[in-house]
């Protein structure tokens, strides 16, 4: 089964040759092309975030289960095997299903539920990190137009919420949030902190930044648990290099190094993430709230 090509979104949703739909547009436009794309009874994977705000994401994910179908946010950093051996750490080994053997990782509920299950033992806090320096996007930039839904929360953030949930398998809730609004807007977040809770215990907090003073990006995640911690630098673009560090009660620092070059990622890897969970029909049975929170 064919992907349509990145372009004409009118054609590709139009189009019966094509089941599924790869585009990338500006954030704003993503929910309204994803909608036209599943009433034509297309899968769709979505550059992130695939739309502006939580009611249209319950929306398009109520529409794409009544139809049938996925409705898929890519995250390429998720289908890298870093991010599976980060998962594994938190929360285990995955249930394996027989009748889909080859199920990508993060989809597949862990054995042990509650996020007790890995090398960590009970999850006690995750901290996230995704600052991309100033001078990368300068003043004037898609991602800070009001009118496209911009700021710092729906780009860099939307990584730090990701990894959140990929980790703890769930969905927390936001204690505090304090955004550093972009100059002369009211509304455009420049930076932004959050507080999160989830009602396993977990405590977490989130920095996102658009406008980091640092040359290099910052994009690290830090896990504690009851019987250990793994902090993880270099999670968006694992193959431009990353650092990995465990260390356990059992196990004092062991860390676990990648170099350039691992491949394995992005838009490739999205496709395929999309083409067997499309086949084995996994995401397709998972409720609205589940699709959401995308693990
Ligand atoms: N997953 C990943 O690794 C990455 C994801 N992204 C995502 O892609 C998005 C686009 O980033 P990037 O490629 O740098 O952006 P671009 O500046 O290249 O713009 C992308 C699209 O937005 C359209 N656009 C630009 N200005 C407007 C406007 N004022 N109103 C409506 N549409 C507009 C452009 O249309 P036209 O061609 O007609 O000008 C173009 O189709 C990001 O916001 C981010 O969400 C980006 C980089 C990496
Ligand atoms: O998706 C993205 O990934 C890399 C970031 O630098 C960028 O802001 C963002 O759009």
């Amino acid at each position: 089964m064919a992907i349509a090509p990145l372009g004409d979104c009118q054609h590709s949703c139009s189009c019966s040759t094509h089941r599924r739909q790869g585009k990338d547009v500006c954030s704003a436009a993503r929910g309204q092309w994803a909608r036209r794309a599943l009433e034509s009874g297309k899968h769709v994977l979505c550059e992130k975030p695939f739309c502006t705000n939580a009611a249209e994401a319950r929306e398009l994910q109520s529409l794409a289960l009544k139809n049938g179908l996925i409705c898929r946010e890519a995250f390429h950093y998720r289908e890298h095997p870093l991010a599976t051996r980060l998962r594994e750490i938190t929360l285990g080994p995955p249930c394996r299903n027989p009748e889909a053997p080859t199920v990508p990782q993060w989809m597949a509920p862990p054995a042990v539920a509650g996020g007790a299950g890995g090398l960590l033992g009970q999850l006690e806090s995750i901290d996230v990190q995704v600052l991309i320096p100033k001078w990368v996007f300068g003043d004037a930039n898609i991602r800070f137009l009001e009118e496209l839904a911009g700021g710092a929360m729906m780009d860099a953030g939307t990584y730090a919420v990701s990894i959140m949930r990929l980790l703890t398998g769930s969905e927390p809730c936001v204690e505090s949030a304090s955004a550093s609004m972009r100059p002369g807007s009211k509304v455009v977040d420049g930076a932004m902190r959050a507080r999160l809770s989830w009602d396993t215990g977990i405590a977490g907090t989130l920095h996102a930044s658009l406008q980091h003073d640092g040359w290099l990006p910052v994009t690290q995640v830090q896990v504690e648990g009851e019987r250990g911690s793994l902090m993880c630098k270099g999670f968006i673009v694992p193959f431009f290099g990353h650092s990995l560090r465990v260390t356990t009660k059992q196990a004092p620092c062991q860390s676990e190094g990648r170099s350039v070059g691992l491949g394995g990622s992005n838009c490739s890897g999205r496709s395929v993430c999309l083409a067997r969970s499309s086949r084995q029909a996994i995401t397709i049975s998972w409720s609205v709230s589940r699709r959401i929170c995308n693990c």
